[in-house]
């Protein structure tokens, strides 16, 4: 057992002393908490929490293990890990290795004996709060800010193709491009299940560049960060979304929207976990979703005239989801693809899908 002790000093002014699981190290970053009870890799593995330091609510991480297949990007990219039982023995039939090996593999500032659903309390009153995991329980300064390139960190930077296995019948399987603004593999898994071909471009892909890939469609990622700090990207995403049908998922939906003139703001505390009731507006239904978000599309700021939102947080009644009245372009703040959580959802990327075989239709007929 691990007993050498380490810190995480909040920018609250909170010391909270635990141990080290696997070796010392030091890292800043803003806290997040998550109330899933499973999918511990999964979340280790989302880009989208680069540069954050994610508390698990759950008390139990890793009793079913980890494995090769549940990765959601090549590494994890999350600043540090705090947990409060650690289970070194466990037993899955898919289980390859430990969580403690995933956190010396890849070097995760990770303590453990932390009392997370105290600590969650004071993230849940303070809103924003910053940490850092440390060795030096005096080495009380903490950084107070998101950095505002960390989609580059976590982009690809060459083009990657993926052909499906299921082939579509009567006609080309569609071809849909993923912007990668921190792609999860599911989201790629599940076009390719549907019978999609997949391409991944850097987040910088330019019009012209996406155009020459010929595209059915395209996915605009989830990814780390405030959208504001890519406001740079709007011209392009506009251009993307006049052209070609169009998905935006978590972050590619808060960027379709300020593409649009609309505006993005911060929760209080984010919507970070698998049972996330949404109400979908069309049908009257109820989903229950995975999440992960700090930020939200303000629906006052959306165009009336052309955006209709379809779907809202059953908690907080925040945007969770818009359609363009006229063109086939939407966006979900959701992750549809899951892991971890439940797959209620996973009927957006078939209506998705849709809209790229009837534009098919279309071009053939
Ligand atoms: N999963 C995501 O795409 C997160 C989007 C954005 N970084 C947010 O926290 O709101």
């Amino acid at each position: 057992m691990e007993e050498k002790k380490g810190y995480l000093i909040l920018s609250t002014g909170d010391v909270l002393e635990g141990k080290w699981l696997g070796e010392e190290g030091h890292t800043e970053g803003e806290m997040v908490f998550n109330t899933a009870m499973t999918g511990y890799q999964e979340v280790m593995t989302d880009p989208s929490y680069a540069g954050q330091i994610v508390v698990m609510t759950y008390p139990l991480i890793g009793n079913y293990g980890l494995n090769d297949i549940d990765f959601e990007a090549i590494k994890p990219f999350l600043a540090g890990f705090i947990i409060s039982s650690p289970c070194h023995t466990p037993e899955h039939y898919q289980s390859s290795f430990t969580i403690k090996d995933m956190i010396t593999t890849y070097q995760i500032p990770t303590l453990y004996d932390i009392d997370t659903r105290a600590l969650t309390r004071i993230i849940r009153e303070q809103g924003e709060v910053y940490g850092k995991i440390t060795s030096n329980p005096n080495d009380t300064t903490v950084q107070q800010s998101i950095d505002k390139e960390i989609v580059q960190k976590v982009s690809v930077s060459n083009v990657l193709h993926f052909y499906t296995k299921s082939k579509q019948t009567a006609q080309q399987n569609p071809h849909v491009v993923v912007m990668d603004y921190g792609y999860k593999n599911s989201i790629m898994q599940t076009l390719l299940e549907l019978g999609c071909d997949v391409s991944v471009v850097p987040f910088q892909t330019t019009i012209s560049q996406l155009q020459e890939l010929n595209p059915d469609g395209v996915v605009l990622s989830n990814g780390p960060g405030n959208p504001e700090h890519l406001t740079y990207l709007k011209e392009t995403i506009k251009q993307i979304s006049d052209a070609f049908p169009t998905l935006g998922i978590c972050l590619g939906h808060q960027l379709l929207a300020l593409a649009h003139g609309a505006k993005t703001m911060r929760l209080p505390y984010g919507h970070r976990g698998s049972n996330h009731p949404v109400k979908d507006l069309i049908t009257g239904k109820v989903f229950i979703t995975s999440q992960n978000h700090g930020y939200v599309v303000d629906g006052e700021s959306l165009d009336e005239t052309i955006w209709q939102v379809t779907h809202l947080h059953v908690n907080d009644q925040s945007v969770e989801g818009m359609i363009h009245k006229v063109k086939p372009v939407m966006s979900v703040q959701f992750h549809p693809e899951a892991h971890p959580g439940p797959i209620d959802s996973h009927y957006i990327f078939q209506q998705f899908v849709q809209k790229l075989l009837k534009k098919g239709e279309k071009q053939h007929a």
